[in-house]
Parts: structure tokens; sequence; C-alpha cells
């Protein structure tokens, strides 16, 4: 087994997260897409393949688990529910959800034509029928879907202000953030309610994480 699937093994473990041997290695084929195409696509700034696999899957494997929990929650085990996954760039979390929730439909938004493209190209590759990569701008996104996520996308008032228009009635966002947002909490409209700021530990990554659930009241 290589250093990187070694690593992803450990990492998934740490998270507690069952996944099957075709996940484990969709994933590690995701993150060889990811660094064959980095260059032309210009999608992360990150170039190690273990920092890769640290900064960006692990990291966006921490919320699989939350992701999943909500999922068992809603109507059918969330079989068919349909995820937006606003300002994906190179597919963080999107692509990760896609593999690791099949029964999810993800789609992964982004205003630059080339990133959108690129996920439309993973979906080919890695065979995901439920991944398709939209080129737009979210505010032009009608919906309805059941799960709005985010990472290092915008503040939460930008995040909300822009999918409004995309989440179900009864849907929920999942903003993915490092240090409790306080203060981007407290300037949120009076309609939008957080339910649940819940902390991740990322395994490999000394950084604080959490994710801000949301729901429109
Ligand atoms: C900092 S990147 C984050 C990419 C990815 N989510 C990650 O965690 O690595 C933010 C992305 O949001 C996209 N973006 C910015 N404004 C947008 C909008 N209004 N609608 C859709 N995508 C947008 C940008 O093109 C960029 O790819």
């Amino acid at each position: 087994m290589s250093d990187l699937a070694t690593s992803l093994r450990a990492g998934t473990q740490a998270l507690g997260l069952e996944l099957t041997d075709a996940q484990h290695q969709q994933l590690l084929d995701f993150l060889e897409l990811l660094r064959k195409w980095n260059k032309v696509y210009n999608l992360t700034a990150v170039r190690d393949p273990q920092e890769m696999l640290t900064h960006h899957l692990l990291d966006s494997l921490a919320a699989v688990a939350p992701l999943r929990r909500h999922l068992s929650g809603l109507a059918g085990q969330g079989a068919g529910a349909r995820l937006l996954d606003v300002g994906s760039g190179g597919g963080l979390p999107g692509v990760v959800f896609a593999i690791c929730c099949p029964g999810v439909q993800v789609h992964c938004v982004d205003t630059v034509a080339k990133k959108a493209a690129f996920i439309q190209q993973v979906a080919a590759t890695l065979q995901l029928p439920n991944l398709r990569g939209i080129h737009a701008r979210v505010e032009s996104l009608q919906g309805p879907y059941d799960v709005v996520s985010c990472r290092a996308f915008a503040s939460l008032s930008d995040f909300i202000g822009g999918s409004r228009a995309a989440i179900a009635v009864d849907g929920v966002w999942l903003a993915m953030k490092g240090k409790h947002p306080q203060e981007e909490i407290d300037a949120l409209p009076a309609d939008v309610q957080v339910f649940h700021v819940e902390q991740l530990n990322v395994p490999g990554l000394q950084a604080e994480r959490c994710i801000v659930w949301l729901r429109p009241v």
C-alpha cells in the first residue's frame, strides 16, 4: 500500500468512518486528479500530496459523519437527498461527499468555468453518477436543496444570502469553518437560526475546525 493510502486509511479510521475499499480508492483517485490538473485548472495552493491529503481530503472527510447523521434523520434516511456545495473549487467538500454518500445527489457550483469542468471530469473518471459540476453564480440557482454546504467560501451572511433561493424550506446549511465564528454568527439576519456549532477533529491537523449548522426560520 502506498504512503498516501496508508495515511488515508489511518485518517478514516481515526474519524470512525465506515468506507468501502472502492470508496477509499475513489478518494485516492480524486487526490491524484487534483494533483494532476492543479497546474491547468489552478485548483489549490497546496501542492504536496501528503499535505493535500491532510488539509483537503481529511479536512473534508471530517464533515462526512456529521452529514451522514443529519441525512439519517431525513425521510428515507436521506436517500435521494439533494446537496449543493457552494464555491466548490476543486470539489471540496462536494466530491468527498459524493464519494462517501452515494445516495445523495451532489451539485458543485462555481463561478469559474474550468473548476466546474474539472468536477464534471471527476464525475466521469471516478464514475460518480450522483456528482455534477455547475458553472454559475450560486445566486442564480433555484434548488430546492436539502443541504447547502460550503468550505472556505465567504462570511456566513454572504453564504446564506447567496444561497437563500436554493435551499428547501426544511433544508439546512452546513458551513465548514475554522475557529468558532462568533462575530459572523452575531451578524446573521433574524430569519436564520444557528442550531448547532459542531467541533471537528481533523487527524494530523493541529487547527480548530467546526461546522456551523443553520436553518431558515
Ligand atoms: C477559496 S475557494 C474555496 C474552494 C473549495 N471550497 C475549498 O475548500 O478548497 C472559493 C471558491 O468560490 C468560488 N465563488 C466565489 N463566488 C462565487 C459565487 N457567487 N457563486 C459560486 N462560486 C463562487 C470561487 O470561484 C472559488 O473557486
